[in-house]
């Protein structure tokens, strides 16, 4: 296996995946209470011990077995049993299973926290974005690192009174920052609910020594004075940026969707900030519309394979030719302009000419000839199999919303039925994730002999946080392709 040199470095979205940052559910997420959910960004409520024991610890499993094999090859009978409580799984427990590949972010907040001015300022910080009482504060400043860690992600301390609201999408870790090259492009949440998570994170990227290397290149987009003068929200000039409208398609293209979360503005900001750093060469901005069901790109397509995409059907060629020939039913069902997708490419050398492309296709068909040089024939596979009301419905669940952990192994939901016949019939296998999880521990099949497949994970419970699993993951290292 060829190892890496860097310790982040991603110029793609399907290259064998090395290193990530991820968050399991703590529990803040069992504190959410219907008259909550909507506000904390969360569709319903969700069972806690279902959403870890038996769906997410089913992809740190995976995660492991692929990027970090030595931890986990010959242990699940051991870490699984009930006698072990699930001990492996915890951050702050002696036997977590401390990867610096599968990284959690809670075990480095511990790390960071052990400095006594970094606890002292980020104790501050918490405080003052929270709106914590003095005598708070000064509780925060007593305990250990191990506890103020766990405390600042779930919001409640050991005797179980609740200091501050929970932050339960720390799980969908991809939309805190993006890696882009040797690059590490922070957001600005668009909602509250997620602003705790962007402030632990950059304390976490400017002070872990894992993340050393990269300090001079950490991009932080500013505010724009309009900002500060605006009556209010929800203007475009605000700048927010969340990691889900960010793919890094290859070593000279990126990605920005703009979208419910990520502004016009904080667009512009991101394209200017790629060209004078010299980063990528063309960046392609995709305007989809401002919707809950669509909150970030990455929810309407993602990439399988060089020359395979996965995504929703209505911004297909054809959604858009039937629109284009029916006006009367264009109306009637609003499908006015702002419900369109609308994509222009910049490129670093000729700013003011960019390229327009007409359908979401056509992008995606230009990445994998031009950029990504495959001459197979370009594929799309639609979610719901492009059948309503099952491409709808599936989209919701996160059906385009795939992790390669390699060129053609993709991580998906298993509730996406239709989405997962539209893979077989391309050609892919459909596994599930436990009989994968079997088949590795006996040694009858190894991760490297694998391609071309759908691993089917869990999901009756993480579908109702809205984020699949290309947003539980925030690659730092894959390799080139
Ligand atoms: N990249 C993504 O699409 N992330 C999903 C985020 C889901 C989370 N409940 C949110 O609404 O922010």
């Amino acid at each position: 296996m060829p190892k890496e040199t860097a310790f982040a470095f991603v110029t793609n979205e399907i290259g064998t995946l090395r290193r990530l940052l991820v968050h399991s559910p703590d529990s803040g997420i069992g504190k959410v209470v219907p008259s909550k959910a909507q506000d904390w960004l969360f569709e319903d409520i969700v069972h806690l011990d279902t959403i870890r024991r038996k769906e997410y610890d089913y992809y740190t499993k995976i995660l492991l077995y692929f990027l970090d094999p030595e931890l986990i090859k010959g242990r699940l009978h051991e870490v699984d049993a009930k006698s072990a409580s699930r001990n492996f799984y915890k951050p702050g427990h002696k036997d977590f299973y401390r990867s610096d590949k599968v990284i959690e972010l809670q075990w480095l907040l511990e790390q960071i926290l052990e400095d006594r001015e970094i606890k002292l300022t980020l104790v501050a910080s918490v405080c003052a974005v929270e709106g914590c009482s003095y005598t708070v504060q000064q509780e925060l400043l007593a305990y250990a690192p191990v506890e103020l860690a766990r405390i600042f992600i779930s919001g409640t301390n050991a005797k179980k009174q609740m200091l501050f609201a929970p932050i339960p999408n720390f799980i969908f870790t991809r939309d805190i920052g993006i890696t882009i090259n040797n690059h590490l492009l922070l957001n600005k949440p668009a909602k509250k609910a997620r602003t705790r998570e962007a402030l632990l994170v950059r304390y976490i990227v400017f002070n872990h020594p894992l993340f050393e290397t990269l300090r001079n290149n950490i991009i932080e987009l500013p505010d724009t004075h309009q900002h500060f003068l605006l009556p209010k929200e929800g203007d475009d000039r605000k700048v927010t940026l969340e990691g889900g409208d960010v793919m890094v398609v290859s070593k000279d293209h990126v990605l920005i969707g703009v979208s419910e979360r990520t502004s016009m503005e904080a667009a512009h900001l991101a394209v200017h900030a790629l060209f004078e750093k010299s980063i990528v060469k063309k960046v392609s901005i995709v305007k989809i519309p401002k919707k809950r069901d669509y909150m970030h790109i990455d929810t309407i397509f993602t990439q399988v394979k060089r020359n395979v995409w996965v995504m929703l059907g209505s911004f297909s060629k054809k959604a858009v030719k039937k629109e284009d020939a029916d006006i009367v039913q264009r109306i009637l069902e609003g499908k006015k302009e702002e419900n369109k997708i609308k994509i222009l490419q910049f490129r670093k050398k000729d700013l003011e000419n960019p390229v327009h492309f007409d359908t979401l296709e056509d992008l995606l068909t230009d990445i994998s000839r031009n950029d990504l040089g495959s001459d197979e024939k370009v594929r799309f596979i639609y979610s719901g199999n492009n059948e309503f009301p099952f491409d709808a419905r599936e989209q919701w669940t996160d059906s385009c919303n795939v992790l390669a952990l390699k060129e053609g192994v993709v991580l998906g939901y298993d509730r996406n039925d239709k989405t997962a016949d539209a893979f077989e019939a391309a050609g892919f296998r459909i596994l599930h994730a436990k009989d994968l999880l079997d088949q590795l521990e006996s040694g009858t099949t190894q991760t490297e002999q694998l391609s071309d497949c759908l691993i089917l994970m869990p999901s009756a419970e993480l579908s109702r946080a809205r984020g699949g699993f290309h947003c539980m993951s925030m690659p730092l290292y894959r390799d080139p392709i």
